[in-house]
């Protein structure tokens, strides 16, 4: 069988008395759009921060690529393109410029750097909006710009925390659409986490829910449907409350902070 693109065995971490994540399994495969699914605080952004050697984890843990993240720390980072919650463009440059920033900081080769900024505005489909400052873009756009920053180096594995937050249903959808066509033309392992359950449905090749630090129910949203036993219609978010045995809405209190935290940040300065 091949490699993974991503092994975690037994992943614990904790702030304080705060068990963040408590004993995660999980495997990603290669070319596979994965998604971690949970309500705020489930511990998502805390795993995928650990994937991306941004916390400190033991060794043999994690591996990426092969790669075990507490012992080659700087090699797995030039593999991965990391989109954090957090707004990471810059509204006093221009869209191309924003790009061109991290092709220098990523080390994309000087003579390959335009032509690899003008692909990634490209397939993010903002090359007509590319001379404008990114501090002129529409919420999505912006999303979408951080989207092709990630992916001007050409990263093995794509992550994503939360891509479609604070978006209006259209945004969303479109980034989606561009996650989709980043997989399609380059084949990269994408690994994201939502807390829209639906949306992971149409969009994610294989889910992992995840509810107080653990992660549970691993497959495609179909198999997770079916093995819920409750016919066609139900969905994964039916699957989700009854594993979590609670409803989302109670879990979903803190969310709406998220939210509110990416419109005030949306507007870049
Ligand atoms: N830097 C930190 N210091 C203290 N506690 C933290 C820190 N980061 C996360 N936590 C706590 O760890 C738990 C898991 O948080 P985490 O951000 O991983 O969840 P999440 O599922 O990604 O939710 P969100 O959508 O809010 O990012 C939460 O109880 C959170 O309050």
């Amino acid at each position: 069988m091949s490699e993974p693109a991503v092994s975690v065995r037994g992943l614990h971490y904790q702030f304080g008395e705060t068990k963040a994540v408590d004993g995660v399994d999980l495997t990603v495969l290669r070319g596979e759009i994965f998604g971690l699914l949970g309500p705020n605080g489930a511990g998502k952004t805390t795993t995928i921060r650990a994937i991306t050697a941004l916390l400190p984890v033991p060794a043999d843990v994690i591996e990426v690529f092969g790669l075990d993240v507490a012992k080659r720390r700087m090699a797995v980072r030039r593999l991965i393109g990391y989109v954090p919650q957090q707004l990471s463009a810059d509204g006093s440059l221009s869209g191309v410029e924003n790009v061109a920033l991290f092709a220098r900081l990523f080390d994309v080769p000087r003579r390959q750097r335009k032509e690899r900024v003008a692909e990634a505005l490209e397939i993010m489909g903002l090359t007509d909006a590319a001379g404008r400052l990114a501090k002129t873009y529409s919420g999505g756009m912006i999303r979408r710009l951080e989207l092709a920053q990630a992916l001007v180096s050409s990263p093995r594995l794509l992550i994503l925390d939360e891509p479609t937050i604070g978006l209006d249903p259209i945004a969303r959808g479109s980034v989606w659409e561009r996650i989709a066509a980043v997989r399609a033309e380059t084949g990269m392992t994408v690994l994201l986490t939502t807390h829209y359950m639906e949306e992971a449905e149409q969009s994610c090749d294989r889910v992992g829910l995840m509810h107080q630090g653990k992660l549970g129910q691993l497959g495609t949203p179909r198999e997770l449907i079916d093995g819920l036993g409750r016919g066609p219609d139900a969905t994964l978010e039916d699957v989700f409350r009854a594993y979590s045995g609670g409803s989302l809405e109670d879990e979903q209190k803190g969310l709406r902070d998220v939210r509110a935290t990416r419109r005030t940040a949306g507007r870049l300065g």
